[in-house]
């Protein structure tokens, strides 16, 4: 990320940020609330234009990079009256990357019952979010870009979810993570990057 800078209505969200992240790493980004971690992601996922900057991927400008990402901002986008597998089956047909059995294999990563036929507007918190991960996990993608992904779940589906996600690292994923949990932030991630009023700070901790 080059020059950064995104103003809505002459206010500034985010000023000149300047990052290089690199494949195989979690990067962990902390800060207040409105400290612009999600504003960021949006532009990053380009669910949001930026006013100036680049973002360049291997060395070229790319105008977002919603190609090759697995993301969750916000609330999960479903089809409340379908199942889990349904409306991943539903994502899953667009691409065509991912198959039945990846979609079995992701819901069961995040601790959900493929054969559950419940429909995901009767889901809990907890459950929504499994079924944001499932769904952000479901292509396999390059990049992770998850924002609070963990916040509703349960002890033991905390301690699950971190492991997929050190996995994805190990297989040379990128992982944006914004957390207010600092053990979800010391246990998954390389390096630690707060935000200030749109500001990226230097970083603080290092692993
Ligand atoms: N569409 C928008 N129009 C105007 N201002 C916006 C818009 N979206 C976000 N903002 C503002 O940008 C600032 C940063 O918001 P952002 O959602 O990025 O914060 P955050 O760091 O993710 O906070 P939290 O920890 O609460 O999730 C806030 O002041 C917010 O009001």
């Amino acid at each position: 990320m080059n020059n950064i800078n995104k103003t809505i209505k002459g206010v500034s969200l985010l000023t000149d940020i300047n990052l290089a992240l690199e494949s195989g790493h979690i990067y962990g980004f902390v800060g207040d609330n409105g400290s612009g971690k999600t504003v960021l992601f949006k532009v990053l996922l380009g669910l949001m234009h930026k006013t100036s900057g680049t973002i360049l991927v291997d060395g070229r400008e790319q105008k977002d990079l919603m190609q090759d990402v697995g993301f969750i901002i916000e609330r999960p986008e479903y089809i409340p009256y379908y199942s889990a597998k349904k409306n991943l089956e539903i994502i899953a047909a667009y691409r065509k990357v991912a198959d039945d059995q990846r979609i079995r294999t992701v819901l069961e990563m995040f601790g959900l019952d493929p054969s559950d036929k419940k429909a995901v507007g009767k889901y809990s918190l907890g459950m929504k979010q499994k079924l944001a991960l499932s769904m952000a996990f479901l292509e396999d993608p390059k990049v992770l870009i998850l924002d609070e992904p963990l916040s509703a779940l349960d002890a033991d589906s905390v301690q699950e979810a971190r492991k997929r996600i050190l996995e994805e690292k190990k297989r040379g994923k990128l992982v944006l993570i914004a957390s207010h949990y600092p053990e979800d932030i010391q246990s998954l991630c390389d390096e630690v990057y707060w935000m200030k009023n749109g500001h990226v700070l230097p970083s603080k901790e290092n692993k």
